[in-house]
Formats: structure tokens, C-alpha cells, sequence
């Protein structure tokens, strides 16, 4: 074992429970999840993602109407896309080694936190709400024979176990609207390094609309969350020593796998409302890229 590698010492004792009556619905909420959109997905290749796609659909890869395998192409499709998004995501994490700690914030089944270490060698901690989803990703590193550097725990990412400065970079892949921005942002600013890389993607509201669009409400009340606009998040960040370094608008790079994804059988009801609010304008699918000063 390297000196980077994860130990069963670091394995807390006692897993607190949720800090509020909603941290203890969400957890409930990712305990009980099983959609096919999501398990189909990752059973392509092992990689369980709890996002959205990015790029252009490589329409040569779908079969037409009459191929038997049609369905199950679709399926590889959105999953490409998916998976286009978390290294799209790991890209800006900036120069990590192997010696480097990562940290996940609302990691979900993992998928994003073995895609990390594929790429930089090093050592990822993720932390979610939902036992069931910690025990999968675990499973998950077990089976990639990855454990002792892919580790996910039962935690509250507002109250991390992780030293002050013990992270290179952290993220939130669309987990940050579930939580207050400036109780997250103060909790990645005291666990990153300085100079220590902080990126995000998520949905936000658009402040230009003028505030959150019915599209918006539909999302919140699908998934039980509370989506921030685009001015919070620059002033939370401005507010912890979190400077964005990058601000890319991936609306128009997600629209190709919201609207392939609306003609599968795997549909859950939502896609009208992502299709029309990054349509109107009122909704904004965005990475920043903020360095910890
Ligand atoms: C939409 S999923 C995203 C999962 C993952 N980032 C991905 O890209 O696949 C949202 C995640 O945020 C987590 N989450 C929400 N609030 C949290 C909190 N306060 N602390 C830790 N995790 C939280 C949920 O448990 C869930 O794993
Ligand atoms: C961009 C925004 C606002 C995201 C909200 C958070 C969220 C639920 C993301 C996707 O999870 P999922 O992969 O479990 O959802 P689905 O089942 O729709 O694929
Ligand atoms: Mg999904």
C-alpha cells in the first residue's frame, strides 16, 4: 500500500444522521431511485451516472427504425454523452497526480468518481446522503479492484470529515441544488489546498428571465430540489475565496441529449420542461471553474 491509499482507519466509526428533516427526505429520496434512465445507462459499461449529457449525437451510431438493436444504441448514445460530461467536468479539475486527494460533493452511484481516478491515478472521496448509493459506488470500487483509492462515504457535504486543505480539487456534478450555497462554498474553501481547484456543473436560472420560469418550478418539484440562479452561485463563490477562473454556458451542449432522450422509451416526464427552459431562456446548464485563493 502507497502512503496515498485509502485505510479502514479512515472509515469513520459513527455516520451521523441528517442535519435537517429535508437532508433526511433527499436521502430517502436517492435511497429509493431506480430509474431504468439511469441503471440501463450505466449497466453499459459500469459507469452509474446521476447527470446530464453533453455534445453532439453521433447519429451514424443510432440504428433506424427497422434495426433490432435500435433501442439498445439509443441507450450506448446517452450514455456516451453522459459520461461526455463528467470528463468534460474532470478537465477543468486542473494538473492532478496521483499523491493528489480529490473530493466528489453529492457523488451519487460514482460513476464521475471512477472516471477521476481512471484518469489521474489518485485517490477520490466522495460523499452522498443516501447509504444506498454510497454501498453501490463501494461495490462498484471493489469490483474495479479500486477501493483503496475510490471510496465513498454516508455524509453530509456541508460538514465534511476531510482536513482544512487536504483536497487539490473538488466538485459538484448537479448536487449543488440541494443545498445553501454559501454553507457549500465555505465548506469547499476550508477543504481545498490554496490554489486548490473547485469546479461545478449545474442547472441554474437565468437572472435575465427575471426569476424561476414554471419549467424551473416543475424541475424543483420533480426531484425535490431547490435549483439557485446563475448571480448566486458568483456570489457565494466571490464570497468564500472561490475566483472563477471559467464560466462556460453548456445550454446549447446538452439541448442534442435532451431532445435524443425524449424520444426514447426510457422517458420520465421531465424532458419537456429541461427542452423548453433552456429553450425560453429562463433556465441555464452551466460549468465554473473557480480557483480557491
Ligand atoms: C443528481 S445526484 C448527482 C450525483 C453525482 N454527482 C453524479 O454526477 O452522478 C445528487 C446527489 O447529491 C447528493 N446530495 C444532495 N444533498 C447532499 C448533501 N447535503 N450532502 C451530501 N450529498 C448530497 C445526493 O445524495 C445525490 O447523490
Ligand atoms: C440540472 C439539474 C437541475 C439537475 C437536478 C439534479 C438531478 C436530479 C440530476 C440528475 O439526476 P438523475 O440522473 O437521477 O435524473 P434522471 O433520472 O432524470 O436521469
Ligand atoms: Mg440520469
Amino acid at each position: 500500500m502507497t502512503s496515498t491509499e485509502l485505510t479502514a482507519t479512515d472509515t469513520p466509526v459513527r455516520i451521523p444522521g441528517p442535519a435537517t428533516p429535508y437532508q433526511g427526505d433527499i436521502a430517502r429520496y436517492w435511497d429509493g431511485e431506480a430509474r431504468p434512465v439511469n441503471l440501463r445507462l450505466g449497466d453499459v459499461d459500469g459507469l452509474y451516472h446521476h447527470h446530464y449529457g453533453l455534445g453532439e449525437v453521433d447519429h451514424a451510431a443510432l440504428g433506424d427504425a427497422e434495426d433490432s438493436e435500435s433501442e439498445k444504441k439509443l441507450i450506448a448514445e446517452l450514455h456516451r454523452l453522459e459520461s461526455a460530461q463528467a470528463e468534460f467536468l474532470l478537465g477543468h479539475l486542473g494538473d492532478i497526480g496521483p499523491d493528489d486527494t480529490l473530493v466528489d460533493a453529492g457523488c451519487g452511484r460514482g460513476g464521475s468518481m471512477v472516471m477521476a481516478h481512471q484518469r489521474f491515478g489518485c485517490k477520490v472521496e466522495g460523499v452522498t446522503l443516501s447509504a444506498k448509493q454510497a454501498d453501490f459506488a463501494n461495490q462498484r470500487a471493489r469490483e474495479l479492484r479500486i477501493q483503496n483509492h475510490v471510496r465513498a462515504r454516508v455524509c453530509n457535504m456541508l460538514a465534511t470529515p476531510f482536513e482544512t486543505g487536504q483536497a487539490a480539487a473538488s466538485w459538484n456534478n448537479e448536487s449543488s441544488m440541494y443545498v445553501d450555497l454559501h454553507d457549500l462554498f465555505a465548506e469547499h474553501s476550508r477543504i481545498l489546498e490554496a490554489g486548490g481547484r473547485y469546479v461545478t456543473i449545474t442547472g441554474c436560472w437565468n437572472p435575465r428571465y427575471g426569476q424561476p420560469s414554471k419549467w424551473v418550478s416543475q424541475i424543483n418539484a420533480h426531484f425535490e430540489c431547490n435549483i439557485h440562479s446563475r448571480r448566486e452561485y458568483l456570489r457565494a463563490m466571490a464570497d468564500n475565496r472561490l475566483v472563477p477562473q471559467a464560466v462556460v454556458d453548456l445550454t446549447p451542449a446538452t439541448l442534442p441529449y435532451w431532445e435524443l432522450r425524449a424520444t426514447s422509451s426510457l422517458v420520465t416526464g421531465i424532458e419537456d420542461a429541461f427542452i423548453n427552459s433552456y429553450k425560453d431562456g429562463s433556465f441555464q446548464y452551466l460549468l465554473i471553474a473557480a480557483d480557491r485563493v
